[in-house]
């Protein structure tokens, strides 16, 4: 297993002014120690095993790690929760290691991509609650009450697959971008017939990063 030690970002300011936020965020604490040790895990293991390319590692914290961190707010406490299309971990291991009473499911359809999850969780010490699954989405035959996503795939498709995951009353919050409300105006009638209720939810962390925009949609 190659050496994560190595802080391949430390040189950027971006990542010193970010790290401030990211304490402040997960506090001095276990947590703090587990958010700096799985962005040092994607700054070296997530580029050599290509998960990530290597522009990405000045802005692992802003763009990656704290757009991640920001939906936790909107998970109810002690809820069970599938990230669909994981990919690195995004957003479901800063959610978990900044919510310690949610129980997650990881899931991931390509094999390359689960075993970076497996190493990942297991180095981050967090196996009794994060479980990595390799499925496709519209395969798995679970329940939640919260499904994650982000940069899965566009709302009707998203729907179409995490829909079904939801338990009772459940959310699906998904990580969008600009597109957030013309994506729901395009897909109303399938929203409708789909029994969500949508919203758009600007998630703030810390004043001094951008707001992660959510598309929170609820089960009637
Ligand atoms: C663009 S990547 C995003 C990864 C991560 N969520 C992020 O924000 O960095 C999309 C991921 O979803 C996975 N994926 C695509 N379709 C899927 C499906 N139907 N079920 C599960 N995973 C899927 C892909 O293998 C890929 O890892």
């Amino acid at each position: 297993m190659p050496d994560d030690s190595v802080d391949s970002g430390s040189a950027d300011p971006c990542s010193v002014a970010h790290r401030a936020v990211v304490s402040r965020v997960y506090g001095d604490s276990d947590a703090f120690e587990q958010i700096c040790r799985y962005r040092d895990i994607l700054a070296n293991r997530g580029i050599e095993w290509g998960l990530l390319g290597p522009r990405e590692v000045p802005r692992l914290w802003d763009r990656h790690i704290l757009n991640s961190a920001a939906v936790a707010q909107l998970v109810p406490d002690h809820a069970g929760v599938a990230d669909i299309g994981s990919g690195a971990g995004l957003p479901g291991i800063p959610v978990a290691i900044l919510r310690p009473d949610l129980v997650v499911d990881l899931v991931e359809s390509l094999l390359r991509r689960t075993t970076f999850l497996t190493h990942t969780v297991d180095d981050l010490g967090i196996t009794s609650r994060v479980q990595v699954v390799r499925a496709r989405a519209e395969e798995l035959d679970r329940r939640y009450d919260v499904v994650l996503s982000r940069a899965l795939a566009p709302l009707d498709r998203l729907v179409r697959w995490c829909r079904p995951l939801l338990s009772d009353g459940g959310s699906i919050l998904a990580i969008k971008g600009s597109s957030a409300e013309q994506e729901i105006a395009d897909h109303a009638k399938l929203l409708r017939q789909a029994g969500l209720n949508a919203e758009v939810v600007a998630c703030r962390l810390d004043d001094e990063i951008p707001p992660t925009t959510v598309v929170r949609l609820r089960a009637r």
